[in-house]
C-alpha cells in the first residue's frame, strides 16, 4: 500500500469519527464545498512558496495540497483508485498531442 493509499484509507475511517477529536472528521462534517475551499487554500499556499522560492516550503504546502485532495475526493465518494486509473489512461499520450486531438 502506498502511502497515498494509507492515508485514503484512514480519511475513510475518519468518516465516522468525532469532529471533535479528529481534523479530518471535522472538515467533512462541514461538507464537500468547505473541503473543496480548504483544497484551494492549500493550492493557493503551494503556488505562493513557489513565488516566494521556498522550496521547503513548497514541500510543506504540498503535503497540505495531496491531503486535502484526498479529503475532497472522500467527501464526493471519489476513489484514488478512479482519479489514478484516469492518469493511467493518459500514459504514452503527449500533452500536446492530446490538446491538438481537441482541436
Ligand atoms: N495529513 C494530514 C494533514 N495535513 C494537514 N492537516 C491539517 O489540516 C489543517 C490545515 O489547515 P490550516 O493550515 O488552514 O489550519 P487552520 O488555519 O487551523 O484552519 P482554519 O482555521 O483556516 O480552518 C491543519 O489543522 C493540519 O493539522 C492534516 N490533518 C491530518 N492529516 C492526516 O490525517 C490523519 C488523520 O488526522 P485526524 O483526522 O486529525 O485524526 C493524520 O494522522 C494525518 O496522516
Amino acid at each position: 500500500m502506498t502511502t497515498l493509499e494509507r492515508l485514503e484509507a484512514t480519511i475513510a475511517a475518519r468518516k465516522s469519527a468525532d469532529p471533535d477529536s479528529s481534523w479530518t472528521a471535522k472538515l467533512l462534517s462541514k461538507g464537500a464545498q468547505k473541503c473543496a475551499q480548504k483544497f484551494g487554500e492549500e493550492a493557493i499556499e503551494a503556488c505562493m512558496a513557489v513565488a516566494k522560492d521556498d522550496r521547503a516550503n513548497l514541500v510543506y504546502e504540498s503535503a497540505d495540497v495531496l491531503y486535502h485532495l484526498l479529503v475532497m475526493l472522500a467527501a464526493k465518494d471519489v476513489p484514488l483508485a478512479e482519479v489514478l486509473a484516469e492518469l493511467e489512461r493518459r500514459e504514452g499520450t503527449s500533452g500536446i498531442a492530446e490538446k491538438a486531438a481537441r482541436g
